[in-house]
């Protein structure tokens, strides 16, 4: 038996305990300690009503925040898309390590894709930033409002038998739609790729900030064990962090949370890093693209990326577009 040496703090749903445990398993081996999973009740995890309607960002990570300040744990893995840009004081993002696929995936019945989805065929999301570019694509969709964890939102698909993943909603329905979209990294950690029908390709679909990354948090004073801090030091992947500070630095500029109607992705390439963004009118009827790049591969370039892209974004009505 090794030592404890650290307590990590993690949400109960599946999706949030595959997340954890595969950082804890890491953060273990590369530091040679124990280590002990404590279980945080968030407010996201009770709250039923539509999510774009929750207002306040964060409902996620704010009880696992709490919990690391109050030194209930020692480390938190959060989904970086759903938490909020603005960085608690005592915290910090020790890690970000290396992405999952960033793109959102479409899960259809029988096997069908956006562009062979009938006419004025339904598909469910609860993200006005997925719904508006859905509608972009394909104006005759009907777009269903729907909410719950991944397992119940694969089970509102027709043809596909509902798994709950954590039974947090316990919803059994047969089939109403004709799709779902979901995060593609969601889906793979959880063992359910075999449901996507469709990669969506970011030129159509660009995914939320942050999505596919995860976000290893620990006090700012470290992790209280510095075997862990250099391990936390070690799982961070450079470009990860390079592309997430550009998509969160675009929606913090835009004082945007992460139910707004915006999406972003950064890449590098080349010696370049791209920054493609778009911003939602909240009913879905309109779009708003612009991209911009730089050559400055440091966190401060990349910072300032996603403010410039955020004020040319201003500049041509993104605020009153979606209605930020
Ligand atoms: N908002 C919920 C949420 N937070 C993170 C993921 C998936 C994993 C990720 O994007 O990193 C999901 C589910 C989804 O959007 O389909």
């Amino acid at each position: 038996m090794r030592a404890i040496g650290f307590r990590l703090g993690t949400r109960g749903s599946a999706l949030a305990l595959t997340q954890s445990t595969t950082v804890a398993k890491d953060l273990a081996a590369a530091s040679n300690t124990g280590y002990e999973m404590i279980k945080v009740k968030t407010e996201g995890d009770v709250t039923t009503g539509p999510l774009s309607q929750l207002g306040g960002t964060g409902v996620f990570a704010a009880a696992l925040r709490l919990s690391l300040l109050q030194g209930g744990c020692d480390v938190a893995v959060h989904s970086l898309k759903d938490l909020p840009t603005t960085q608690p004081e005592g915290l910090v993002i020790a890690a970000t390590p290396v992405r999952a696929d960033v793109r959102d995936a479409l899960c259809a019945r029988d096997g069908l894709t956006l562009a062979t989805l009938p006419l004025g065929a339904s598909v469910g999301t609860g993200s006005p930033r997925r719904s508006a570019q859905l509608r972009a694509a394909r104006p005759d969709l009907v777009i269903v409002d729907i909410r719950g964890n991944v397992g119940t939102r694969l089970g509102r698909v027709a043809g596909s038998p509902a798994q709950a993943d954590d039974g947090g909603v316990g919803r059994t329905a047969q089939g109403d739609l004709d799709a779902v979209v979901l995060a593609a990294a969601g889906l793979e950690r959880l063992g359910l790729a075999e449901h996507i029908t469709e990669y969506l390709d970011p030129a159509i679909m660009l995914p939320a900030p942050g999505q596919g990354s995860l976000a290893v948090e620990v006090r700012s004073a470290g992790a209280g064990n510095a075997a862990v801090d250099a391990a936390l030091e070690e799982l961070d992947d450079a470009a990860t962090r390079l592309a997430v500070t550009a998509e969160r630095a675009l929606l913090a500029r835009l004082e945007a949370g992460c139910a707004a109607p915006i999406g972003a992705l950064g890449r590098i390439q080349q010696g370049t890093l791209t920054l493609d963004s778009v911003a939602c009118a909240p009913d879905g009827s309109d779009t708003m693209r612009r991209s911009a790049a730089t050559r400055e591969l440091t966190v401060q370039g990349a910072a300032r990326l996603g403010i410039a892209l955020a004020e040319q974004l201003l500049s041509e009505g993104a605020a009153e577009l979606a209605g930020l």
